[in-house]
Protein backbone atom coordinates (compact mmCIF):
# COMPACT_ATOMS: atom_id res chain seq x y z
CA UNK A 1 0.00 0.00 0.00
CA UNK A 2 1.27 3.42 -0.91
CA UNK A 3 1.38 5.99 2.12
CA UNK A 4 2.85 8.69 0.06
CA UNK A 5 0.42 9.56 -3.60
CA UNK A 6 1.69 12.72 -5.87
CA UNK A 7 0.29 13.06 -9.08
CA UNK A 8 1.47 16.60 -11.44
CA UNK A 9 2.73 17.90 -8.34
CA UNK A 10 4.25 21.05 -9.18
CA UNK A 11 5.02 24.20 -7.41
CA UNK A 12 5.89 28.08 -9.21
CA UNK A 13 7.05 30.96 -7.95
CA UNK A 14 7.04 34.47 -8.61
CA UNK A 15 10.51 35.85 -8.55
CA UNK A 16 11.52 39.45 -9.25
CA UNK A 17 14.85 39.90 -11.53
CA UNK A 18 16.58 42.44 -13.10
CA UNK A 19 15.72 43.18 -16.83
CA UNK A 20 18.22 46.31 -17.63
CA UNK A 21 19.90 48.75 -14.81
CA UNK A 22 16.52 49.92 -13.11
CA UNK A 23 14.10 47.87 -13.94
CA UNK A 24 12.61 44.20 -12.51
CA UNK A 25 10.46 42.02 -14.07
CA UNK A 26 8.38 39.32 -12.87
CA UNK A 27 9.37 35.70 -13.73
CA UNK A 28 7.81 32.80 -12.62
CA UNK A 29 10.12 29.75 -11.53
CA UNK A 30 8.57 26.18 -11.55
CA UNK A 31 10.86 25.13 -8.64
CA UNK A 32 8.80 21.71 -9.25
CA UNK A 33 7.34 20.89 -12.41
CA UNK A 34 5.06 17.78 -12.55
CA UNK A 35 6.22 15.41 -10.28
CA UNK A 36 4.63 11.96 -9.92
CA UNK A 37 5.80 10.02 -7.17
CA UNK A 38 4.63 6.54 -4.94
CA UNK A 39 6.24 5.75 -1.84
CA UNK A 40 4.96 2.17 -0.34
CA UNK A 41 4.50 1.39 3.42
CA UNK A 42 7.97 1.00 4.67
CA UNK A 43 10.03 1.96 1.82
CA UNK A 44 13.39 4.09 2.19
CA UNK A 45 13.46 6.59 -0.56
CA UNK A 46 16.45 8.83 -1.54
CA UNK A 47 15.35 11.86 -3.32
CA UNK A 48 18.61 13.40 -4.69
CA UNK A 49 19.33 16.01 -7.20
CA UNK A 50 21.67 18.83 -7.62
CA UNK A 51 21.21 22.36 -5.66
CA UNK A 52 17.91 24.42 -6.45
CA UNK A 53 16.44 20.89 -8.20
CA UNK A 54 13.25 21.17 -6.41
CA UNK A 55 13.81 18.90 -3.52
CA UNK A 56 13.04 21.02 -0.37
CA UNK A 57 10.12 22.29 -2.52
CA UNK A 58 8.68 18.65 -3.11
CA UNK A 59 9.03 17.52 0.45
CA UNK A 60 7.23 21.35 1.96
CA UNK A 61 4.01 20.41 -0.75
CA UNK A 62 4.23 16.76 0.91
CA UNK A 63 4.68 18.11 4.40
CA UNK A 64 1.15 20.75 3.85
CA UNK A 65 4.04 23.46 4.31
CA UNK A 66 3.52 24.77 0.67
CA UNK A 67 0.29 24.49 -1.48
CA UNK A 68 1.07 23.41 -4.74
CA UNK A 69 0.93 25.39 -8.01
CA UNK A 70 -0.95 22.24 -9.12
CA UNK A 71 -1.25 18.26 -8.78
CA UNK A 72 -2.62 16.60 -5.86
CA UNK A 73 -0.87 14.65 -3.18
CA UNK A 74 -1.86 12.10 -0.01
CA UNK A 75 0.41 11.19 2.70
CA UNK A 76 -1.42 8.68 4.69
CA UNK A 77 -4.59 9.16 2.83
CA UNK A 78 -4.52 13.17 3.87
CA UNK A 79 -4.18 16.13 1.66
CA UNK A 80 -0.88 17.60 3.25
CA UNK A 81 -2.15 21.53 3.46
CA UNK A 82 -6.01 20.95 3.99
CA UNK A 83 -5.42 18.39 6.31
CA UNK A 84 -2.19 19.31 7.91
CA UNK A 85 -2.71 19.29 11.67
CA UNK A 86 -3.89 15.61 11.42
CA UNK A 87 -1.11 15.24 9.02
CA UNK A 88 1.34 16.37 11.61
CA UNK A 89 0.48 13.68 13.85
CA UNK A 90 1.44 11.20 11.67
CA UNK A 91 4.56 12.43 10.16
CA UNK A 92 7.83 13.49 11.69
CA UNK A 93 10.00 16.01 9.88
CA UNK A 94 13.71 16.91 10.27
CA UNK A 95 15.13 19.79 8.12
CA UNK A 96 18.89 19.69 8.65
CA UNK A 97 18.98 23.85 8.61
CA UNK A 98 16.50 24.33 10.81
CA UNK A 99 15.51 23.47 14.56
CA UNK A 100 12.53 22.02 16.08
CA UNK A 101 13.46 22.00 19.26
CA UNK A 102 13.90 25.09 22.02
CA UNK A 103 17.12 27.30 22.17
CA UNK A 104 17.53 27.80 25.69
CA UNK A 105 16.00 24.07 26.88
CA UNK A 106 17.65 21.34 27.71
CA UNK A 107 16.82 18.71 25.29
CA UNK A 108 14.62 16.69 27.96
CA UNK A 109 12.60 19.76 28.57
CA UNK A 110 11.98 19.69 24.37
CA UNK A 111 10.98 16.13 24.54
CA UNK A 112 8.36 16.42 27.31
CA UNK A 113 6.90 19.65 25.92
CA UNK A 114 6.58 17.96 22.34
CA UNK A 115 4.50 14.57 24.57
CA UNK A 116 2.15 17.50 25.70
CA UNK A 117 1.63 18.79 22.36
CA UNK A 118 1.38 15.88 20.24
CA UNK A 119 -0.38 14.25 23.37
CA UNK A 120 1.57 11.37 23.44
CA UNK A 121 0.45 8.53 26.27
CA UNK A 122 3.22 8.82 29.37
CA UNK A 123 3.70 5.41 28.47
CA UNK A 124 4.88 5.67 24.72
CA UNK A 125 6.41 8.40 24.96
CA UNK A 126 9.00 7.03 27.62
CA UNK A 127 9.62 3.68 25.64
CA UNK A 128 10.47 5.66 22.29
CA UNK A 129 12.55 8.06 24.36
CA UNK A 130 14.36 4.65 25.47
CA UNK A 131 14.88 3.56 22.49
CA UNK A 132 16.55 6.71 20.74
CA UNK A 133 18.57 7.40 23.82
CA UNK A 134 20.42 4.20 23.97
CA UNK A 135 20.99 4.03 19.87
CA UNK A 136 21.55 7.80 19.41
CA UNK A 137 23.68 7.68 22.51
CA UNK A 138 21.79 10.65 24.01
CA UNK A 139 22.42 10.73 28.00
CA UNK A 140 25.56 12.69 27.58
CA UNK A 141 23.77 15.91 26.72
CA UNK A 142 19.90 15.19 27.91
CA UNK A 143 20.49 17.95 30.22
CA UNK A 144 22.33 20.50 28.20
CA UNK A 145 20.76 23.70 26.54
CA UNK A 146 19.86 23.12 22.80
CA UNK A 147 22.21 26.43 22.52
CA UNK A 148 25.25 24.58 23.96
CA UNK A 149 25.14 21.43 22.00
CA UNK A 150 26.91 20.35 19.23
CA UNK A 151 25.73 19.85 15.64
CA UNK A 152 25.92 16.33 15.35
CA UNK A 153 24.10 16.01 19.38
CA UNK A 154 21.25 18.31 17.99
CA UNK A 155 20.38 16.31 14.99
CA UNK A 156 20.28 13.50 17.38
CA UNK A 157 18.25 15.63 19.22
CA UNK A 158 16.25 17.00 15.96
CA UNK A 159 16.09 13.21 14.85
CA UNK A 160 14.54 12.09 18.52
CA UNK A 161 12.22 14.84 18.47
CA UNK A 162 10.30 13.80 15.26
CA UNK A 163 10.09 10.30 16.15
CA UNK A 164 8.54 10.72 19.96
CA UNK A 165 4.75 11.26 18.99
CA UNK A 166 5.66 8.04 16.29
CA UNK A 167 5.23 9.03 13.20
CA UNK A 168 4.41 6.42 9.91
CA UNK A 169 6.48 8.39 7.57
CA UNK A 170 9.67 10.79 8.28
CA UNK A 171 11.43 12.77 6.22
CA UNK A 172 14.28 14.36 6.05
CA UNK A 173 15.67 16.65 4.37
CA UNK A 174 19.90 16.81 4.44
CA UNK A 175 20.19 15.19 8.34
CA UNK A 176 23.90 14.55 7.87
CA UNK A 177 24.63 17.81 6.45
CA UNK A 178 27.88 19.55 7.97
CA UNK A 179 27.96 16.85 10.63
CA UNK A 180 31.57 15.09 11.68
CA UNK A 181 32.35 11.57 10.58
CA UNK A 182 31.62 10.23 14.08
CA UNK A 183 28.14 12.17 14.04
CA UNK A 184 27.17 10.81 10.43
CA UNK A 185 27.59 7.67 11.23
CA UNK A 186 25.58 7.32 14.46
CA UNK A 187 22.68 8.97 12.26
CA UNK A 188 23.13 6.65 9.96
CA UNK A 189 23.00 3.46 11.82
CA UNK A 190 20.17 5.35 13.60
CA UNK A 191 18.49 5.15 9.89
CA UNK A 192 19.28 2.31 8.95
CA UNK A 193 18.02 0.61 12.27
CA UNK A 194 14.85 2.74 11.46
CA UNK A 195 14.17 0.93 8.87
CA UNK A 196 15.01 -2.39 9.56
CA UNK A 197 11.99 -2.44 11.55
CA UNK A 198 9.97 -1.36 8.57
CA UNK A 199 7.12 0.65 10.78
CA UNK A 200 8.71 4.07 9.27
CA UNK A 201 8.87 5.26 6.18
CA UNK A 202 11.40 7.19 5.20
CA UNK A 203 12.19 9.85 2.68
CA UNK A 204 15.39 11.49 2.82
CA UNK A 205 16.80 14.38 0.66
CA UNK A 206 20.70 14.70 0.79
CA UNK A 207 23.73 15.99 -1.07
CA UNK A 208 25.74 12.81 0.70
CA UNK A 209 25.55 10.35 -1.87
CA UNK A 210 26.87 7.53 1.37
CA UNK A 211 24.00 8.27 3.27
CA UNK A 212 21.74 6.74 0.30
CA UNK A 213 23.89 3.95 -0.51
CA UNK A 214 23.67 3.24 2.81
CA UNK A 215 20.26 3.55 3.93
CA UNK A 216 18.09 3.37 0.32
CA UNK A 217 17.36 0.84 -2.07
CA UNK A 218 15.55 3.14 -4.11
CA UNK A 219 16.57 6.26 -5.70
CA UNK A 220 14.60 9.11 -6.66
CA UNK A 221 16.57 11.92 -8.99
CA UNK A 222 14.89 15.16 -9.46
CA UNK A 223 16.17 18.15 -11.98
CA UNK A 224 15.34 21.26 -13.10
CA UNK A 225 11.90 20.38 -11.32
CA UNK A 226 11.57 16.96 -12.79
CA UNK A 227 12.04 13.41 -12.14
CA UNK A 228 14.69 11.88 -14.13
CA UNK A 229 15.73 8.50 -13.00
CA UNK A 230 13.21 6.40 -10.03
CA UNK A 231 14.56 3.09 -9.60
CA UNK A 232 17.01 0.82 -8.02
CA UNK A 233 20.82 2.39 -7.32
CA UNK A 234 21.58 -1.10 -9.27
CA UNK A 235 19.58 0.07 -12.46
CA UNK A 236 21.19 3.34 -12.03
CA UNK A 237 24.47 1.79 -12.76
CA UNK A 238 23.28 -0.11 -15.52
CA UNK A 239 21.29 2.69 -17.33
CA UNK A 240 24.65 4.83 -17.27
CA UNK A 241 26.75 2.12 -18.22
CA UNK A 242 28.54 1.74 -15.14
CA UNK A 243 30.02 -1.50 -13.77
CA UNK A 244 31.77 -3.43 -11.04
CA UNK A 245 35.35 -4.17 -12.78
CA UNK A 246 36.93 -7.61 -11.91
CA UNK A 247 40.91 -6.93 -11.83
CA UNK A 248 43.12 -10.15 -12.10
CA UNK A 249 46.51 -10.61 -11.65
CA UNK A 250 47.70 -14.18 -13.58
CA UNK A 251 50.94 -15.97 -13.42
CA UNK A 252 51.68 -15.75 -16.64
CA UNK A 253 50.27 -13.74 -19.48
CA UNK A 254 47.67 -15.69 -21.61
CA UNK A 255 48.97 -16.24 -25.27
CA UNK A 256 45.18 -14.63 -26.27
CA UNK A 257 43.06 -12.16 -24.60
CA UNK A 258 40.16 -14.35 -23.21
CA UNK A 259 36.87 -13.40 -24.61
CA UNK A 260 34.25 -13.88 -21.60
CA UNK A 261 30.58 -13.27 -22.42
CA UNK A 262 28.72 -10.69 -20.21
CA UNK A 263 32.08 -9.84 -19.59
CA UNK A 264 33.97 -7.50 -21.88
CA UNK A 265 37.73 -7.17 -21.18
CA UNK A 266 37.84 -4.09 -20.72
CA UNK A 267 41.89 -3.68 -20.50
CA UNK A 268 44.79 -5.03 -19.94
CA UNK A 269 48.26 -3.82 -18.29
CA UNK A 270 51.42 -5.02 -16.75
CA UNK A 271 52.20 -7.03 -19.94
CA UNK A 272 49.43 -8.90 -19.95
CA UNK A 273 49.66 -9.91 -16.64
CA UNK A 274 46.83 -8.05 -15.29
CA UNK A 275 43.41 -8.18 -17.18
CA UNK A 276 40.27 -5.81 -16.08
CA UNK A 277 37.05 -6.95 -17.26
CA UNK A 278 33.82 -5.26 -16.77
CA UNK A 279 30.95 -7.42 -15.10
CA UNK A 280 27.99 -5.98 -17.96
CA UNK A 281 25.72 -9.26 -17.36
CA UNK A 282 27.54 -11.97 -15.03
CA UNK A 283 28.49 -11.73 -11.38
CA UNK A 284 32.27 -11.05 -10.29
CA UNK A 285 32.20 -14.52 -9.15
CA UNK A 286 31.42 -15.66 -12.59
CA UNK A 287 34.35 -13.90 -14.07
CA UNK A 288 36.49 -15.36 -11.48
CA UNK A 289 35.28 -18.95 -11.96
CA UNK A 290 35.74 -18.97 -15.70
CA UNK A 291 39.11 -16.88 -15.44
CA UNK A 292 40.66 -19.67 -12.85
CA UNK A 293 39.59 -22.78 -15.74
CA UNK A 294 41.97 -20.65 -18.12
CA UNK A 295 44.91 -19.39 -16.34
CA UNK A 296 46.53 -19.41 -12.36
CA UNK A 297 44.92 -16.17 -10.56
CA UNK A 298 47.61 -14.78 -8.62
CA UNK A 299 45.60 -12.23 -6.97
CA UNK A 300 41.76 -11.05 -7.51
CA UNK A 301 40.05 -7.84 -6.93
CA UNK A 302 36.86 -5.84 -7.51
CA UNK A 303 36.46 -2.77 -8.02
CA UNK A 304 32.65 -0.99 -7.42
CA UNK A 305 31.06 1.87 -9.28
CA UNK A 306 31.15 4.73 -7.85
CA UNK A 307 27.67 6.38 -7.52
CA UNK A 308 29.35 9.86 -7.35
CA UNK A 309 30.51 9.90 -10.56
CA UNK A 310 27.11 8.39 -11.95
CA UNK A 311 24.96 10.38 -10.24
CA UNK A 312 27.28 13.76 -11.53
CA UNK A 313 26.81 12.08 -15.04
CA UNK A 314 23.01 11.96 -14.83
CA UNK A 315 22.76 15.53 -13.74
CA UNK A 316 24.81 16.77 -16.66
CA UNK A 317 23.73 14.31 -19.38
CA UNK A 318 19.86 13.64 -20.07
CA UNK A 319 20.65 10.49 -21.94
CA UNK A 320 22.42 7.34 -20.74
CA UNK A 321 25.63 7.05 -21.25
CA UNK A 322 27.01 4.13 -22.87
CA UNK A 323 30.71 3.82 -22.45
CA UNK A 324 31.89 3.60 -19.32
CA UNK A 325 34.47 5.57 -17.22
CA UNK A 326 36.62 3.71 -15.22
CA UNK A 327 39.02 4.17 -12.37
CA UNK A 328 42.38 4.29 -13.23
CA UNK A 329 43.76 1.15 -11.12
CA UNK A 330 47.75 0.89 -9.62
CA UNK A 331 49.90 -1.06 -12.51
CA UNK A 332 51.88 -2.40 -9.24
CA UNK A 333 51.11 -6.04 -8.42
CA UNK A 334 51.38 -5.90 -5.00
CA UNK A 335 48.68 -3.16 -5.32
CA UNK A 336 45.97 -5.36 -6.02
CA UNK A 337 43.96 -5.66 -2.85
CA UNK A 338 42.38 -9.60 -1.83
CA UNK A 339 38.60 -9.66 -3.18
CA UNK A 340 36.14 -8.93 -0.72
CA UNK A 341 33.22 -10.60 -1.96
CA UNK A 342 33.96 -12.22 -4.85
CA UNK A 343 31.11 -14.12 -4.73
CA UNK A 344 28.55 -11.60 -5.66
N1 LIG B 1 10.18 30.83 -1.61
C1 LIG B 1 10.75 30.82 -2.80
N2 LIG B 1 10.62 31.88 -3.64
C2 LIG B 1 11.20 31.87 -4.86
N3 LIG B 1 11.93 30.86 -5.34
C3 LIG B 1 12.10 29.78 -4.56
C4 LIG B 1 11.52 29.70 -3.25
N4 LIG B 1 11.85 28.50 -2.71
C5 LIG B 1 12.61 27.86 -3.63
N5 LIG B 1 12.75 28.63 -4.73
C6 LIG B 1 13.47 28.26 -5.94
O1 LIG B 1 12.99 27.00 -6.38
C7 LIG B 1 14.04 26.19 -6.87
C8 LIG B 1 14.08 24.87 -6.10
O2 LIG B 1 14.46 25.14 -4.75
P1 LIG B 1 14.61 23.98 -3.66
O3 LIG B 1 14.99 24.65 -2.38
O4 LIG B 1 13.40 23.15 -3.67
O5 LIG B 1 15.82 23.16 -4.26
P2 LIG B 1 16.68 22.00 -3.60
O6 LIG B 1 16.71 20.90 -4.59
O7 LIG B 1 16.16 21.69 -2.25
O8 LIG B 1 18.09 22.70 -3.52
P3 LIG B 1 19.29 22.55 -2.45
O9 LIG B 1 19.90 21.21 -2.69
O10 LIG B 1 20.21 23.65 -2.84
O11 LIG B 1 18.70 22.70 -1.08
C9 LIG B 1 15.30 27.03 -6.76
O12 LIG B 1 15.53 27.66 -7.99
C10 LIG B 1 14.95 28.03 -5.69
O13 LIG B 1 15.68 29.23 -5.89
Amino acid sequence: MNIIEARGLRKDFTVRVRAGRLRREKRVVSAVDGVDLTVARGEMLGYIGPNGAGKSTTLKMLTGVLMPSAGEARVCGLRPVAQRTRLALRIGVVFGQRSQLWWDLPLRDSFDLLRHIYRVPPADHAARLRRCRSLLDLDDFLDVPVRQLSLGQRMRGELTAALLHGPEVLFLDEPTIGLDVMSKRAVREFLAELGRTGDTTLVLTTHDLADIERLCRRLVVIDHGRVVHDGSIEALHARYGSHRLVVVDLDEPLPEPPVLSGAPLHRTEADGRRLVFACESVTAGEVVARLSGLATLRDIAIVEPDIEDVVARLYTAPEPIVAPTLPTLPVDHEAVAAPDGAGR
